[in-house]
């Protein structure tokens, strides 16, 4: 697994216009290689805001949005276009603003789905889903997702993967349901750590000073049951971008200052 880089932009806006910048950068890059690329999303306020500036930019245009697999790394278990869940936040971001192939956007199951209200279910049929699309090379249940975006919580959550909850010490299955969430809702599907490290590349992107000491944790020698940032780690590559708030605590020389 790769260690982490740091990366500090001025503010939250900057953080998302080139985090946005990046995205569309490594997608452009990885289709000129391969043809297809995959990227598993996340929800919260600054993943979110990275979605609308893809979409605000022209150079969106530049990635062949048809040969794009979107997975996403943690889903609140509420209905269908629910405002709260992550799905609903990126199609209104982004995902409704491009010409994606629907049979290439795999949301996780809601609870009106083929499932019905059962989270373990939809666990399982994520999973199954994610199977189907990994390939021998990827040597594993999971695609080796180009880019995994995480936002991060100030307990240091990633995903829906709280401190010290069970989903933590899974090293087998790549989706679990979880429930008792310290962070409403309770009930939720999130992808594990073994998927996560499954991803080429890991970007944590975090912006505010409630995040400044999960940042620090995630950054130190923690384990990623107390900080699951900690285990917040890419094959190839893991990015930490960060805005200047969000970077206050980190051990001086570690950031690069990436915007004046
Ligand atoms: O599922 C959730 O409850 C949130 O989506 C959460 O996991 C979020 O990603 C982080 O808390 C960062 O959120 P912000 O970017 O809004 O700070």
């Amino acid at each position: 697994m790769s260690t982490p880089a740091v990366l500090v932009h001025r503010d939250q806006t900057v953080l998302a216009r080139a985090v946005a910048a990046r995205l569309i950068t490594r997608l452009v890059d990885v289709q000129a290689a391969r043809r297809t690329a995959s990227v598993v999303l996340t929800g919260g306020g600054v993943g979110l805001a990275v979605l609308a500036e893809v979409a605000a930019t022209g150079a969106r245009d530049a990635v062949d949005w048809r040969a794009l697999d979107l997975w996403w790394g943690d889903e609140r278990f509420l209905p269908t276009g629910d405002p709260e869940r992550n799905e609903t936040g990126a199609r209104a971001a982004l995902l409704d603003h491009v010409d994606l192939d629907p049979a290439r956007v795999h949301p996780m199951p809601a609870p009106d789905g083929p499932d019905g209200p059962d989270p373990e279910a939809a666990a399982r049929r994520y999973e199954a889903w994610l199977r189907a699309a990994a390939r021998p090379e990827d040597h594993g249940p999971v695609p080796s997702f180009d880019v995994l975006m995480l936002g991060l919580g100030p307990d240091a959550h990633v995903a829906s993967l709280f401190p010290e909850m069970p989903a933590l010490y899974e090293r087998e299955r790549p989706v679990v349901a979880v429930h008792g969430a310290p962070k409403p809702p309770p009930t939720r599907i999130t992808l594990t750590l073994p998927a996560i490290h499954a991803a080429r590349e890991v970007w944590v992107i975090a912006a505010g000073e409630s995040k400044a000491q999960a940042v620090r944790l995630a950054l130190s020698e923690a384990g990623p049951v107390q900080v699951p940032a900690a285990g917040a780690r890419g094959r190839q590559r893991t990015l930490f971008l960060l805005d200047r708030a969000a970077a206050a605590l980190l051990p001086a020389g570690l950031e690069r200052i990436a915007s004046p």
